[in-house]
């Protein structure tokens, strides 16, 4: 029952609705006594052999008008409690849904994405189980046997009434019971089908990388075995399903057995009549389904309230990235100038001893363009992913326009990036829709404008269906290189304040990289530009280039200055032209 008191804020909240179908509920539950009791009369008439038409007809007329509002009231508290249900379901998925996206980082390592999927499925329909069938079979199921008990005994017997029921409780056991070991097992049938369809999806979508590394087989076997596993859970289910029904049979029959033989016996001695032992019977229906009812009571209840401590824990997180100064009245303008770093200390949280970044200072004036590089894990999208407020726990400060960035609302600061990821994300939608995602009111010659400068408007309109091409989940249809220039595109056409490519062209070949980067640097004058890359080329027209190590600035200038200095940046500069030449030769 504690979680009608844990869903007492919805409850509160909707009162009325509730109140409307628990009344209506209630006048079905009375209602419903009415056609027994006219069976019964009926009876006794025909026993007695004086049949008026007239009465008999208005008996009829009697349980007709009965049906109709039952009919009525059954409409009513239905679409008040079903209603109910629904409200507190769609308000638990939003909940839910704001709370995924406002989470950080964290968040994500910590949980898996189909475990996400099934809070936010399989436990809001446990609660909402709560608010529907729930209030629905708590109400019921104790108005429909009390008034039905008080019928029993007030137009019938009530030594029939004890006896005959005698069997009636171990019904609602058997449901609260078997009922448990079938939830279990449901459960546990629900998890594996998780699992399958987890591995369903991580099969599919890196069905190239088993192919070439010739899983297939191996894949096959495994996804074989864990059908098998899921089967013999199902069975399970279907073994406890099996033993609850003839249980029902069995026991209602043992009712209806008990109340022939000793309703009998007392019509035999004159204590009860013909029609009162055909209502009796009729009143033994109205009592199967509340004691059935009871017994599924206990397991909506309990699977409702796990469901919903899942659920709220889940609320209950808090994303390290807090929106603190939303209400700052800052603009736009306010915060476009200088972009200043002052990283003393940054460690990701799981690790928090381990130091990533160490005393990363450099200012960058407006419109200037920063150019990242280092080995792999030298830090360089860990310097990106501070300035998009990922994580907000370091020692020191990032400025734009003198504001520190954790104190600006975070929709003016990410309005002014756009940030190009190593492996950006496209929905299974059509080209053009892709790249307008990041400014939703383009037009098409905007978009077609963007497309020409990441170099990618050719490409479209070999494509069959030009601009309105689909391009499969998560782009499959395209290559590395088209993807990584719809990504360019698509941040393009934001024309934000600073723009971040972060090794964003890393499959597109040396000769589009620079028709692209000649056309950036034309369309960004004014803006900031920061470029994070393996390739050094992409970075040699920079105003500054950072040349990190394990987390700290080993050099710093640009391209001619650190050409002078003769370290790992002038190394590798004459490596990569090295490799060029070699490939030119070769191609
Ligand atoms: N979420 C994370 N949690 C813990 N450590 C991380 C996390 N992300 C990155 N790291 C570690 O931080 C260090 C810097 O990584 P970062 O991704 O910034 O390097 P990078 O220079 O961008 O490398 P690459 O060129 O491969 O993209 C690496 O040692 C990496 O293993």
């Amino acid at each position: 029952m504690g979680i009608f008191f844990k869903l007492g804020w919805f409850f509160k909240k909707e009162k009325k609705r509730y109140l409307i179908g628990i009344t209506f509920l209630a006048l079905t539950s009375v209602v419903n006594l009415v056609p027994p009791r006219i069976l019964g009369l009926m009876a006794d008439q025909l026993d007695e052999g004086h049949i008026s038409w007239q009465e008999y007809g208005l008996l009829i007329l009697a349980i007709v008008l009965a049906a109709l509002l039952l009919y009525g009231f059954r409409y009513f508290w239905r679409s008040q409690i079903w209603g109910g249900a629904a409200e507190l379901e769609l308000q638990l998925r939003s909940k839910l849904f704001r709370q995924f996206m406002a989470m950080d980082r964290t968040f994500y390592q910590r949980h898996r994405t189909g475990d996400l999927m099934a809070h936010a499925t399989n436990d809001v329909s446990a609660v909402q189980e709560v608010a529907g069938e729930g209030v629905l079979t708590l109400v019921d199921s104790l108005i429909m046997s009390v008034s039905t008990m008080v019928a029993m005994i007030a137009f019938v017997d009530w030594r029939l009434t004890l006896v005959a029921l005698l069997p009636l409780p171990f019904l609602a056991w058997g449901a609260w019971k078997l009922g448990d070991r079938l939830h279990d097992a449901f459960d546990k049938s629900q998890a594996a089908f998780s699992r399958l369809n987890n591995k369903t999806q991580e099969s599919v979508s890196g069905i190239k990388v088993l192919k070439t590394f010739g899983q297939g087989r191996e894949d096959t076997a495994a996804f074989d075995q864990m059908i098998d596993d899921t089967i013999k859970i199902n069975k399970k289910v279907f073994k406890w399903d099996s033993m609850f029904d003839p249980l029902g049979t069995f026991l209602i029959g043992l009712t209806y057995t008990i109340t022939i033989i000793y309703g009998g016996m007392l019509v035999f001695n004159k204590a009860l009549t013909i029609g009162q032992l055909v209502s009796f019977i009729a009143y033994i229906g109205n009592m199967v389904w509340p004691m059935f009812a009871i017994g599924y009571l206990f397991n909506i209840l309990e699977r409702g309230s796990a469901s919903y401590d899942r659920i709220e824990k889940l609320l209950e997180e808090k994303s390290e990235i807090t929106d603190k100064y939303a209400d700052q009245k800052l603009s736009a303008k306010d915060i476009a100038g200088d972009l200043i770093y002052h990283v003393k200390y940054f460690a990701y949280p799981d690790e928090p001893k381990v130091q990533v970044l160490n005393n990363i200072d450099f200012t960058l004036k407006t419109g200037q363009t920063l150019g990242l590089v280092g080995k792999v894990g030298a830090g360089k999208t860990t310097i990106i992913q501070l300035l998009l407020r990922e994580f907000d726990k370091y020692d020191g400060h990032i400025t734009l326009n003198g504001h520190d960035i954790r104190e600006i609302p975070l929709n003016v600061l990410l309005r002014q990036i756009s940030y190009v990821p190593q492996d950006n994300y496209l929905f299974s939608t059509s080209i053009q829709k892709n790249i307008a995602f990041s400014k939703a009111d383009s037009n098409e010659s905007a978009i077609v404008s963007a497309a020409k400068k990441s170099d990618l408007h050719n490409d479209i309109l070999q494509m069959p269906g030009g601009y309105n091409t689909l391009v499969g989940e998560n782009g499959v249809s395209l290559s590395g290189g088209q993807k990584q220039r719809m990504s360019i595109a698509r941040a393009l056409l934001k024309q934000s304040q600073i723009l971040v490519l972060d090794d964003a062209l890393s499959a597109v070949d040396a000769r589009t990289e620079m028709a692209i980067l000649r056309s950036l640097r034309k369309e960004r004058k004014g803006k900031t530009t920061l470029i994070a890359t393996h390739r050094l080329t992409s970075v040699m027209n920079a105003d500054l280039i950072l040349v990190l190590k394990n987390g700290r600035i080993v050099e710093r200038g640009t391209h001619d200055q650190l050409l002078k200095l003769n370290g790992w940046y002038a190394d590798m500069w004459q490596r990569q032209e090295l490799e060029d030449k070699v490939g030119d030769s070769n191609g």
